[in-house]
């Protein structure tokens, strides 16, 4: 049975997790529906990336649940891995292969039958431009293309859900389009949670923002109730102040 359209596709439930007596996050809840781009935005250590490690299911929290599309990322890992594409902060990049090779084993770890590769790897390869450098060391790729190879693994397996740990960080602007593009042009089909802590970023691709700091959500709201009163960057301060 199909899940009505606006059922909650990413859902992060009373997520905590401790490293000794700190919390790297603290009872992190919220909802994305499907079909939404959501802003995970934060000042650097907010605890971006440990939520969205416990989301994909890389990290297991001290308490609280994450699910995907309805499943366990923990318990019910399989079915939920096969929703998500994630992009790690560093890309889970093995620097000696070229992106070719990186990709077929990626594809072929996920289960993706001979044809079913070859015709991803054409699309993710066209969708992330990589084609001029698909034969290189990944290790030798600038940082901007290191970070569409990373892209590019996510998409693989045409996920449903797009966990994207700042996607244009480190990119020239030229890049940052390229990639903002791409995003815009993946959102008509796929849930997307994106982390940046670039506002207008925010603004150019996302509906909704959920606003982490010190661990805690302190904002979650439309980009409109966000930027009330013009000023984004204002918010964020007083968002960032308030709650300290
Ligand atoms: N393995 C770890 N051991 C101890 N503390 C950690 C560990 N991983 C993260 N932290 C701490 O948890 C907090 C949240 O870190 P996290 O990487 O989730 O933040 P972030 O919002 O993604 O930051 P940034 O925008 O700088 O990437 C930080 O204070 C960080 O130092």
């Amino acid at each position: 049975m199909n899940k009505p359209e606006n059922s909650a596709v990413i859902e992060a439930i009373g997520l905590s997790k401790f490293y000794g007596p700190f919390a790297a996050i603290s009872d992190v809840s919220f909802q994305i529906p499907r079909g939404q781009v959501a802003a995970f935005l934060g000042p650097n250590g907010a605890g971006k990336s440990t939520t969205m490690k416990c989301l994909t299911g890389f990290l297991a929290p001290t308490h609280g649940t994450a699910k995907i599309g309805g499943h366990d990322v923990l318990e019910d890992r399989m079915a939920a891995a096969k929703m998500i594409g994630y992009l790690p902060e560093n890309g889970p990049l093995y620097a000696e292969m070229t992106p070719q090779s990186f990709l077929k084993y990626m594809g072929e770890a996920r289960g993706l039958k001979r044809q079913q590769l070859k015709d991803r790897l054409d699309y993710v390869v066209e969708q992330c431009a990589l084609g001029g450098v698909y034969g290189k060391a990944i290790s030798k790729l600038s940082k901007g293309y290191r970070q569409r190879v990373g892209m590019a693994q996510a998409l693989l397996h045409d996920p449903e859900v797009l966990i994207l740990d700042e996607p244009t960080a480190g990119l020239d602007p030229n890049q940052i389009h390229q990639v903002r593009d791409l995003i815009t042009r993946l959102s008509e089909t796929k849930t997307i949670l994106l982390s940046t802590h670039i506002l207008q970023e925010v603004e150019a691709i996302a509906g909704r923002v959920v606003f982490i700091f010190n661990g805690r959500i302190v904002f979650d709201g439309t980009v409109a109730e966000m930027a009330a009163g013009g000023d984004m960057e204002a918010k964020f301060r007083e968002l960032t102040t308030t709650a300290a």
